[in-house]
């Protein structure tokens, strides 16, 4: 894993039960998952819209916004992005066809 991306992980962990009114991680954890999802599809949608407008720097904020909220998402339903990581990892190992089989069977 990056080490961006762990300390991001860790900084969300340590920040999710903080004070709402110091902390945006917090915030967002006290108005629930539900918020927290939708903040990843509009997040998500940004993204897309700023990788046709052809802008690469408008397409870096919004990725990083994206990775951003999915992190906090994933941390509000205790999922640790290594598990992500291993997923991703398991398919590199899988060729094409052998990973549209595997899909169907999970
Ligand atoms: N990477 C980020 C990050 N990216 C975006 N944002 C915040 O995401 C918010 C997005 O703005 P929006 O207008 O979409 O959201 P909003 O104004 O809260 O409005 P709503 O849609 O939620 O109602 C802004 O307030 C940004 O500051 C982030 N806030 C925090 N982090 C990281 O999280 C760490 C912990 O932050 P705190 O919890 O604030 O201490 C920070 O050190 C950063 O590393």
């Amino acid at each position: 894993m990056s080490d961006t991306l762990a300390k991001l992980e860790s900084t969300i962990a340590a920040r999710r039960h903080a004070d709402p009114s110091t902390s945006y991680v917090a915030k967002l954890n006290a108005r629930g998952v539900g918020k927290i999802a939708q903040k990843v599809g509009e997040e998500a949608t940004e993204t897309v819209i700023a990788a046709l407008s052809g802008d690469r720097e408008e397409l870096v904020g919004e990725a990083a916004d994206l990775l951003f909220h999915l992190m906090v998402l994933l941390g509000a339903r205790d999922v640790p992005l290594g598990d992500v990581l291993a997923e991703l990892d398991r398919r590199e190992g899988l060729s094409g066809i052998a990973e549209k089989a595997a899909r169907k069977a999970d």
